[in-house]
């Protein structure tokens, strides 16, 4: 059975997590911050999430995850068959992640701490979502889902990379919401669906426990 190392406060753990559920596998959840003894032998960066596979081998990254939960796990595919639309699955990834949650993810310190963030640091965050907004913009259809019928890998991406750019979004003022038309509903969608409630459940129990981690560390 494979065991996924992390904490469900964490955006990126809820990713990999969520593909596990859609495809039924079962697997293990070890409750691990990214800071403990040894996690280094998981996660070379330090960084949660991290898997270690039925065969006892350890990956890191959540976008390497996707991949190996689609090639280990193949039922109920999470990639379109056809290369391009893939490939075009992992572009819009890959987007989501460069350019609305690794900005944003610079103001998660001043958003849990409630003190003001430089006018500079917001700036910057800003020039780069801005990218990200065109970027889901010129590729998400949300018809239903980001590239239609099937619902993939690109969705449950994006949906919890909007964690952190909603956070982001409340010390920025920019509103996705208002921006990228038919992401509101999509995100309804998203959110209605019982592994996401799971998942939404799961993170919540998990509050407490992520707070007082982040309290033990400053
Ligand atoms: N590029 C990594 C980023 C993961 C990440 O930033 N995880 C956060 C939790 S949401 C973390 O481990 N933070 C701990 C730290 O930065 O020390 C991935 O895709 O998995």
């Amino acid at each position: 059975m494979p065991t996924l190392h992390g904490f469900s406060y964490s955006n990126y753990y809820n990713i990999p997590k969520h593909a596990l559920l859609y495809k039924g596998v079962v697997f293990s959840e070890d409750l691990v911050y990214a800071s403990a003894e040894g996690y280094n032998k998981l996660s070379p960066a330090l960084k949660v999430p991290s898997l270690t596979t039925d065969s006892g081998h350890h990956l890191s990254e959540a976008a390497v995850l996707c991949e190996y939960i689609e090639e280990a796990y193949p039922q109920r595919p999470l990639f379109p068959a056809d290369v391009f639309a893939r490939n075009k699955n992992r572009q819009l990834m890959h987007m989501a992640e460069l350019y609305l949650e690794l900005p944003n993810r610079r103001l998660i310190p001043f958003s849990l701490s409630k003190q003001p963030a430089p006018e500079q640091l917001i700036a910057e965050v800003v020039a780069v979502v801005e990218r990200g907004i065109n970027c889901i913009n010129a590729l998400a259809t949300f018809k239903p889902w980001l590239f239609g019928a099937q619902f993939t890998m690109a969705d449950i991406y994006l949906y919890y990379v909007l964690t952190v750019a909603e956070m982001g979004g409340q010390i920025t003022g920019v509103d996705l919401n208002q921006r990228i038309a038919g992401l509101e509903e999509w995100r309804s969608a998203f959110a209605a669906d019982p592994i996401s409630q799971r998942v939404a459940a799961d993170k919540e129990a998990n509050r407490e426990g992520f707070f007082s981690y982040i309290k033990s560390r400053s």
